[in-house]
């Protein structure tokens, strides 16, 4: 795998960063312990979880975090910052703690995905990169979780880089599709630095280049026997594109005693063409011949065209998925939770607002994930004070935070927690699972959700609640605000 060349972004924040740095700095703020949440209030596409994803960025960010010669330089000229702020960034390094929800779990709105705790200047720093990279994976590993999803078992590819919006997009973005479970992408360089597996078929181009199709075919069979996937529709698929392909395989693959070959459609209706093209096939003796299908796919025309009954293996999906199209932004924010006095007790802070949705959880939080003993399925979320244990031997009574007089007693249930810690002290303490962990742990995690949360339509609310506790803490603040 090529050894990632680790870029600094220590200057891709927002620059009220720096200048409340700089103000925190003179207050004499430097040093107090701030904890801040990242969350998000409403899943893209109305559907019922996110994928979470974003996190080994992230790490590789805080790891290098420093300011050189030459920023330390762009920001004197800025003459705005004071000089002993400037000398302290020279030093700069992040010291404080992160707790993280693991790449690939799903998760729900109000949730912490990450917790940071650390000096004020250092918490208030991270926020821009931070969301940047949990809301840009987590958005894709969401999106493609459904497309994967909607293909039920089929193969899904991701096929967007170049319509991705930026390198980076295409690249991480090819990393939180795999998360999300696709199989592969066409990104040769994803595959390169993070190991998700890039292959794929051909262009309109290459038959174009031929004075025929069927020489195109033939030729590209010839050099890839193993791994023949022919596009049809340049010309005319049922006409010319299918008879070619099944040529061209009877003519280089049948005497090499090869089955495995592909087709894929790019245009026209997909189920038609799907369906003639495999009578075609199968008549002609390639049963083993994989169809694949690609033109602005999502998970509702995947969806759809299962429905109409489409013969369809392997699902090629670019532009739709590597933007999120439908909902391109994963509105995750960085809220303060709480802050320490100079005897380190812990205050909660909270945000309010008229929208009841908006109001923050406040205080150090610990998350947990119920799940049913006898199913496996999860049952609830649960957010206490940090300081609170869960109780699983037992029933437990859960209420609804907003709607109180509704409850509901789970039992026969274990207490999983959800956040781990990720750096202690400034160090990295979590050991990063591969790619492939982390995939099969999305699925794994994927499959505890019921069908009801799953559903693209109208899914069913998944419970996300407070202990007694919390909710008490949030009530009075609440109360103390207004
Ligand atoms: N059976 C089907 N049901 C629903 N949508 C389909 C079906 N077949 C194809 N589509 C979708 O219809 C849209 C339009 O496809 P179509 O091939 O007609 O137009 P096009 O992309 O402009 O074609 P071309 O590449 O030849 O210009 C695509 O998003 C495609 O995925
Ligand atoms: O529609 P998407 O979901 O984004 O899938 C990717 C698209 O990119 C390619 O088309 P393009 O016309 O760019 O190149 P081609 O000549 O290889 O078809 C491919 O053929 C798909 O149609
Ligand atoms: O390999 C393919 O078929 C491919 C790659 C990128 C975009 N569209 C198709």
């Amino acid at each position: 795998m090529k050894t990632e060349e680790k870029l600094n972004m220590t200057m891709l924040c927002d620059f009220y960063e720096l200048t409340m740095g700089n103000g925190y700095f003179k207050n004499g703020y430097k040093d107090r312990i701030t904890y801040f949440d990242v969350f998000f209030r409403s899943v893209p596409d109305k559907g019922g979880f996110a994928i979470v994803a974003g996190l080994e960025q992230l790490i590789d960010y805080i790891e290098n975090l420093h300011f050189t010669k030459e920023d330390i330089e762009y920001l004197r000229g800025r003459k705005l910052f004071d000089e002993d702020f400037l000398t302290y960034l020279e030093n700069f390094r992040f010291t404080g703690d992160i707790y993280a929800i693991p790449e690939g779990t799903p998760v729900f709105p109000r949730e912490p995905l990450v917790t940071v705790r650390a000096p004020a200047i250092e918490a208030q720093l991270i926020e821009t990169f931070t969301l940047l990279t949990i809301n840009h994976q987590s958005l894709i590993a969401t999106k493609a979780n459904r497309i994967v999803r909607a293909a039920r078992g089929r193969t899904v590819l991701e096929f967007g880089s170049r319509r991705a919006q930026g390198a980076d997009a295409a690249i991480v973005g090819a990393r939180a599709a795999y998360i999300g479970g696709c199989h592969g992408t066409a990104c040769t360089i994803s595959d390169e630095m993070y190991g998700v597996p890039a292959g794929g078929t051909m262009a309109h181009a290459w038959v174009q280049m031929f004075d025929s199709e069927y020489e195109a075919f033939k030729t590209y069979c010839e050099i890839y026997p193993t791994n023949a996937t022919l596009l049809v529709d340049t010309y005319n698929t049922l006409k010319s594109g299918v008879p070619n392909a099944i040529r061209a395989f009877n003519e280089v693959l049948k005497p090499l005693g090869i089955t495995k070959c592909g087709i894929r459609l790019d245009s026209g209706d997909m189920t038609y063409l799907s369906r003639q093209a495999r009578k075609m096939l199968d008549d002609a003796g390639w049963t083993d011949c994989k169809i694949s299908v690609s033109n602005s796919l999502d998970e509702y025309l995947i969806q759809d065209l299962l429905i109409q009954g489409a013969e369809i293996d392997m699902f090629g999906v670019g532009e739709r998925m590597i933007t999120a199209r439908s909902e391109p932004v994963f509105g995750s924010v960085y809220k303060l939770a709480a802050v320490e006095d100079e005897e380190g007790n812990i205050i909660p802070k909270i945000k309010v607002s008229e929208n009841v949705g908006k109001i923050t959880v406040p205080h150090f939080k610990k998350l947990y994930r119920f799940y049913g003993r006898d199913t496996g399925k999860a049952i609830a979320d649960y957010m206490t004070v940090y300081d609170e244990q869960v109780d699983d031997t037992g029933d437990m009574e859960l209420f609804d935070p907003e709607a109180t007089w509704k409850t509901k007693t789970v039992y026969n249930f274990t207490a999983r927690e959800l956040q781990v810690p990720i750096f202690l002290g400034g160090k990295c303490v979590y050991e990063r699972p591969s790619l492939e962990q982390i995939r099969e742990y999305c699925r794994q995690q994927v499959d505890t959700l019921w069908d009801e949360v799953k559903r693209f339509d109208y899914p069913h609310k998944y419970y996300v609640d407070l202990s007694r506790k919390l909710w008490q803490i949030q009530q009075d603040l609440l109360r103390a605000k207004r």
